[in-house]
């Protein structure tokens, strides 16, 4: 899935599933499973997350994730944090399309000049001078989180809220993408703040029904108008 200026990839709008692997075990479920699921409902970002795994794991991890995606519909799949598990998952034939760093992973630059000009990549920002500081000739969108606390990464100790999301939303040039403690119940506020995305491990993961729980999301955020104007809703959909 391609589609942003001169080749690039565009992130998709919409709910955006972080697929965890320790998420994922803790409930019993398969990621690449979920992530089929999630993209059959209507999901077109994938980002796999893996903390505690072995970097053969990841790679193993991320072709099945990526595989299962491509056999279930278009998506976009991209690695938390590891530019090398991509390029790895790349050269096993699996198609990923980008990566997601947080700042004290790859600079964005490296990172784009190893995975290359058609690669999707975002990178984790909430302060306003972290989000300023992201080259937009180079990074295809920001995550912003936590919006709220969340027990999937209790390390993330500063709540941005949503004013926090709204404030990175007018200052960022890129799109960006809220995360943390999200849900159904966000997807209102999260478009109002102007974010082109609402990512989401526990609310689809961790769902009683995860392919439900998906395709609500996907349904609630096609029902909801995007709110605001400013310099990242270029393109919201
Ligand atoms: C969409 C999205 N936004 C933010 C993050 C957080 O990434 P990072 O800062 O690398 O933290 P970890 O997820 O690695 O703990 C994300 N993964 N996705
Ligand atoms: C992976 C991640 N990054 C965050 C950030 O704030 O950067 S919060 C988060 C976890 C999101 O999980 P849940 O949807 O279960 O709250
Ligand atoms: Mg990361």
């Amino acid at each position: 899935m391609t589609g942003g200026a001169g080749g690039r990839a565009s992130l998709p709008p919409g709910p955006y599933l972080v697929v965890d692997a320790a998420v994922c075990a803790a409930v019993g479920r398969r990621p690449a499973d979920l992530a089929a699921a999630a993209v059959r409902s209507g999901v077109r970002t994938v980002q796999v997350r893996a903390k505690h795994v072995g970097v053969r794991e990841l790679v193993d991890l991320t072709v099945a994730v990526t595989d299962a995606v491509r056999l279930a519909g278009p998506a976009l799949v991209l690695v938390d944090d590891r530019v090398d598990v991509a390029l790895a998952a790349r050269a096993r034939g699996a198609g990923v399309d980008g990566v997601h760093l947080g700042q004290s992973d790859l600079e964005a630059g490296d990172a784009r000049a190893l995975l290359g000009p058609g690669a999707l990549i975002g990178v984790s920002a909430a302060r306003p001078q972290d989000v300023r500081a992201v080259d937009p000739a180079v990074v295809d969108y920001i995550g912003t989180g936590p919006v709220r606390l969340t027990r999937t990464k209790p390390e993330a100790a500063v709540a941005a809220g949503f004013d926090g999301l709204g404030e990175a939303a007018r200052t960022s040039v890129l799109p960006v993408v809220a995360i943390g403690g999200l849900g159904l119940d966000d997807v209102p506020a999260v478009r109002r703040a102007g974010a082109r995305g609402l990512a989401v491990v526990s609310a689809i993961c961790a769902a009683a029904d995860p392919a439900r729980a998906a395709r609500m999301l996907v349904e609630a955020w096609q029902q909801q108008p995007s709110g605001m104007s400013g310099p990242s809703r270029a393109g919201v959909a």
